[in-house]
């Protein structure tokens, strides 16, 4: 039986409207917000699913506004309201809270569940709001995902593989990282622009005895990685499209570049685009 395709894609990276079949989520963690923050928001406003983790609300209140200094912080804080707040609420502050209730933000209290992580809660809620045939479809962004506290980078990468059947993409303003499901051939569209060349590829829980790559300036043939053995760190990408096959899961990470284009720029509408 032929085995299935994915393709991935940083489209959600520019500022025009990603051209692919894609619907975005948003979560925002409790970690200064990346530079891209305002276009990820802007990406996401179809699936009106932007989702703080707990103290990820404070970094939206006190942090959106500083993209906007020309503006009054009032006026972007209605701008970019948050659909829910989740978690276990022990890092939100309560002027934060009550002000995005005020605006109607749906604040969800799980401060009973002491065993998963608010990323965790976040993305089983999304994950419980959208039916399954849509689920291929969804991209779930996560800002504040990588750097900081090691526990919480290690949670963070724990909940992409317990949800490895959703696309989740963790991001911090230097790097992403995605799990590339077993189940699947992937294809991962470089948009050299605003990723890479820097990249690599990490058996996850359990060595993989098999993996090969295309794309790449160290492919692996055929290639077993391993903790303990060889892991692909500071790879470079060599082209337009590196393709990955394994028999276990693997991370892919690739460096976002620093860039300076307007990353606070309204999305360019669909039909407005020419080329
Ligand atoms: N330093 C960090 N590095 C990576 N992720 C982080 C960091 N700080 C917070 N997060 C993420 O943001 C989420 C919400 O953060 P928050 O500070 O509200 O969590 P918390 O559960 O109160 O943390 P803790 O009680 O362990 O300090 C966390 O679940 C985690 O996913
Ligand atoms: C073995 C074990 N280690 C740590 C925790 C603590 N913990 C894990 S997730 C979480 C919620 C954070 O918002 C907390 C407090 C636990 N329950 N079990």
């Amino acid at each position: 039986m032929e085995v299935m395709k994915m393709h991935h894609s940083t489209a959600f990276l520019l500022p025009s409207i990603p051209l692919e079949p894609l619907t975005y989520a948003l979560v925002v963690l409790n970690q200064r917000l990346p530079r891209f923050t305002p276009l990820l928001w802007n990406h996401c406003l179809a699936a009106k699913l932007r989702v703080c983790a707990d103290g990820g609300a404070n970094r939206l209140y006190d942090e959106m506004p500083q993209f906007f200094s020309q503006q009054d912080p009032l006026h972007i804080r209605h701008r970019y309201k948050p659909d829910v707040i989740k978690g276990d609420m022990d890092s939100i502050r309560e002027e934060v809270l009550n002000f995005y209730a005020k605006l109607g933000c749906d604040a969800i209290d799980e401060s009973n569940d002491q065993d998963t992580t608010d990323l965790h809660k976040c993305i089983s809620h999304i994950s419980n709001l959208t039916p399954d045939v849509e689920k291929s479809n969804l991209c779930v962004l996560v800002t504040g995902a990588l750097g900081g506290r090691f526990d919480h980078e290690a949670g963070n990468i724990n909940v992409i593989c317990r949800f490895s059947s959703m696309r989740i993409i963790l991001l911090s303003d230097d790097c992403l990282i995605q799990v590339l499901p077993k189940t699947h051939h992937h294809q991962i569209h470089i948009q050299s622009s605003v990723v890479g060349p820097h990249c690599g590829l990490i058996p996850i829980g359990m060595p993989s005895k098999k993996s090969t790559t295309t794309g790449l300036k160290w492919n692996l043939t055929d290639t077993e990685m391993k903790f303990g053995g060889l892991v692909s760190t500071s790879n470079i990408v060599t082209g337009d499209t590196v393709t990955v096959q394994s028999d276990s899961d693997l991370l892919w990470t690739i460096s976002i570049k620093s860039g300076n284009h307007d990353v606070t720029a309204e999305p360019i509408p669909q039909h407005e685009i020419t080329r």
